[in-house]
């Protein structure tokens, strides 16, 4: 990679995001020694992880930074106060990586001017290397930065590219916000089977291992999901008295098209 200890790895805001792509890099034995985290309220999560890597933190970016790679993880709504505190960490070969929802590149060139910049779209489950991340790099990026893109956010997951800035707004609905949306239909499974009457852990222990297990085995069998769902519906059986409820017009598609749209358009509304 091309970010080494005289020209540091930044990370700016180790939080949810920032800090479950840390874990997933320690995880993958990526050197701590060329890290620097830039963030001034870390948690204790997150400062004994650093504590047990040795790895580099500072309140705010240092005087006598100069980055090969500065990855932006703060929240959008922060990007004015902390952008130009990193302008004096760049120069014509740092790479800007930006994870935020909704902030526009066009934002990072307000602050960086012309050095490369790419926005990507990763996800919580890069803490445990199985994250999936989208990246929209611009013109000025070089196949050795991409490349070095690359290395970093698969440690912590899969990669896509995106040929267009738009399409992250659209990723973001789908696989930025997506964890948050099988966790919640965990909660409703677990409060479902409360409701038919099983005891409240046992019904949390049916719903968790129900859908850990089954995306595990989409996962192993690399299977179509539609397939999958086809080997659980015995014909007339339990599962297609189900399904008939949460494929209905009032099931789980309608709603799931609104919600990513919902999302798709908070996305855009962040950009400003
Ligand atoms: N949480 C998620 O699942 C995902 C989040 N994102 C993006 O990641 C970014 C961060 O989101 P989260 O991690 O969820 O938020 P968070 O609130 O957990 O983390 C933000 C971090 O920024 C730090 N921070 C605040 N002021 C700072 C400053 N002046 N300089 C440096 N660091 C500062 C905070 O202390 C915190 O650790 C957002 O832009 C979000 O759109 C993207 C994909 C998924
Ligand atoms: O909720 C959010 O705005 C961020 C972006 C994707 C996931 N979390």
């Amino acid at each position: 990679m091309t970010f080494s200890k005289e020209r540091p790895f930044v990370l700016v805001g180790a939080g949810k995001m920032g800090g479950a792509m840390l874990s997933g890099w320690m995880a993958e034995g990526i050197d701590p020694a060329s890290i620097l985290i830039v963030d001034p309220f870390l948690s204790p999560e997150i400062g004994a992880l650093l504590k047990k890597h040795g790895i580099g933190h500072a309140a705010q970016m240092p005087d006598d930074v100069v980055s090969g790679i500065i990855l932006v993880a703060v929240k959008p709504q922060m990007m004015d106060d902390v952008l130009p505190g990193l302008v004096s960490a760049c120069d014509a070969s740092t790479l800007i990586l930006s994870v935020a929802a909704g902030t526009p590149v066009r934002k990072f060139q307000k602050f960086f001017g012309d050095i490369p910049t790419a926005r990507c779209m990763p996800n919580t489950p890069a803490m445990v290397k199985r994250g999936i991340t989208a990246v929209y790099p611009t013109e000025k990026v070089t196949d050795e930065q991409k490349n070095t893109i690359s290395q970093l956010l698969s440690a912590v997951g899969k990669v896509v590219w995106l040929d267009s800035e738009d399409q992250i707004d659209l990723v973001t609905g789908v696989s930025g916000s997506g964890p948050a949306y099988v966790f919640y239909m965990t909660e409703t499974l677990k409060e479902a089977g409360t409701a038919a009457g099983l005891p409240e852990e046992l019904a949390e222990q049916l719903a968790i291992a129900t859908v850990c297990g089954a995306g595990e085995l989409m996962h192993q069998s690399g299977e179509d999901p539609a397939i999958l769902r086809k080997n659980v519906t015995s014909p007339n059986g339990t599962t297609a008295a189900a399904l008939d409820v949460l494929m209905s017009e009032r099931g789980i598609q309608p709603i799931m098209t609104e919600a990513v749209a919902a999302a798709v358009k908070r996305a855009k509304e962040l950009a400003g």
